[in-house]
């Protein structure tokens, strides 16, 4: 931990970046990351979009939002705080391994059910929303891990709703589902209660990649790394140490939602993750038993599933008709 809890230490694209002079855009552009970051928070949007021009889709703008959010946060609560806080945050809970079990007992993918109030392609989805009643009853209904929106302007989340889902004795390991740029929102995940972060393939060169790993795995979190492409998952294969990834059929780009691409790139890497004993999550567009039939089927060990359960009447009971069967734990 010592090492880490440097407070003038850098990011490791920043590193890489002095090393050999070239631009975070360009490191990331050169891996075939399409967001580019303006890594200047202290300057009005305006001023941004003068030089980079206009956001190009709703990933780099939901980025470009938060790289001014984590300055705010840095100012708010210092790193050296944080990284104090959360070595004495009570211990986390095994994520992965709530997965495997839950898959092994129950015959279909491990469910992380999504605590989600709203999204920019779909709007909100349910008007009266209040998370804990939510995350109690994914639990009851036989959960084995919840994923909870901590993004405020996109998705209508918050961390308060983390840190209220993790004192309501909710006992499912939880997700903090944000958009990770920084060690900072890291650390601050941990305080609030999470024992896994997403790491989206989408937003992150692999040195931030394996930077950010290596600090998950000294807070005992799992990291969930989010792909979506070809591309994106041979770059997270060749990384070491990631043991679960998240095959997202929405593209955070252009929200096109297609149930696939699960099954084209478990198809083409299924042998290697069975080889590395990784477990993969079906992410998004399921919506009754045959689409998690189809994502099985694929490969996947997992689902994470929001819309179609945080839109009926009654999320929990929405458990079981989603699998066709109630879950057990
Ligand atoms: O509501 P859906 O279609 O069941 O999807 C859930 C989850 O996969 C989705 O919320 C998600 C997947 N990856 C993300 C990254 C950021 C924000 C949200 C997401």
């Amino acid at each position: 931990m010592e090492e880490l809890a440097q407070d003038d230490m850098v990011n490791a694209v920043e590193l890489a970046q002095w090393e050999n002079g070239k631009s975070i855009n360009d490191i990331a552009a050169s891996q075939g990351i399409r967001i580019r970051r303006h890594c200047r928070p202290s300057v009005p949007m305006k001023e941004i979009e003068e030089e980079l021009g206009a956001p190009r889709n709703i990933l780099e703008k939901i980025i470009w939002d938060k790289e001014f959010e984590v300055a705010e946060g840095h100012a708010r609560r210092p790193l050296r705080e944080l990284i104090k806080a959360a070595e004495q945050a009570p211990p986390t809970r095994d994520f992965f391994g709530a997965l495997a079990s839950a898959y092994k007992r129950n015959g279909v993918p491990a469910l992380i059910a999504e605590v989600k109030k709203a999204s920019p392609s779909r709007g909100v989805l349910r008007e009266n929303f209040n998370p804990v009643e939510i995350a109690q009853a994914y639990e009851k209904n036989g959960a084995a891990c919840l994923s909870i929106l901590t993004d405020e302007k996109y998705f209508q989340g918050s961390f308060e709703n983390l840190e209220k889902v993790r004192n309501s004795g909710v006992k499912c390991p939880l997700l903090c589902k944000e958009f990770v740029i920084d060690k900072w929102q890291i650390y601050h995940a941990r305080v609030k209660g999470a024992d896994a972060i997403l790491l989206i393939a989408a937003v992150l060169p692999d040195l931030d990649m394996k930077y950010f790993l290596r600090i998950c795995k000294e807070l005992g979190m799992t990291a969930l790394i989010e792909v979506h492409d070809e591309r994106e998952m041979e770059r997270v294969l060749k990384i070491s140490g990631v043991q679960l990834i998240g095959i997202n059929n929405r593209s955070l780009e252009t929200f096109v939602v297609d149930t696939s691409n699960t099954k084209m790139l478990l198809e083409k890497h299924g042998d290697t993750i069975r080889e590395k004993g990784i477990l993969v999550v079906g992410e998004s567009g399921l919506f009754n038993p045959d689409d998690v039939a189809y994502v099985q089927n694929a490969g996947v060990s997992a689902v994470l599933v929001g819309e179609s359960l945080v839109k009926q009447e009654d999320p929990g009971r929405a458990i079981a008709g989603l699998f066709g069967k109630e879950l057990l734990h």
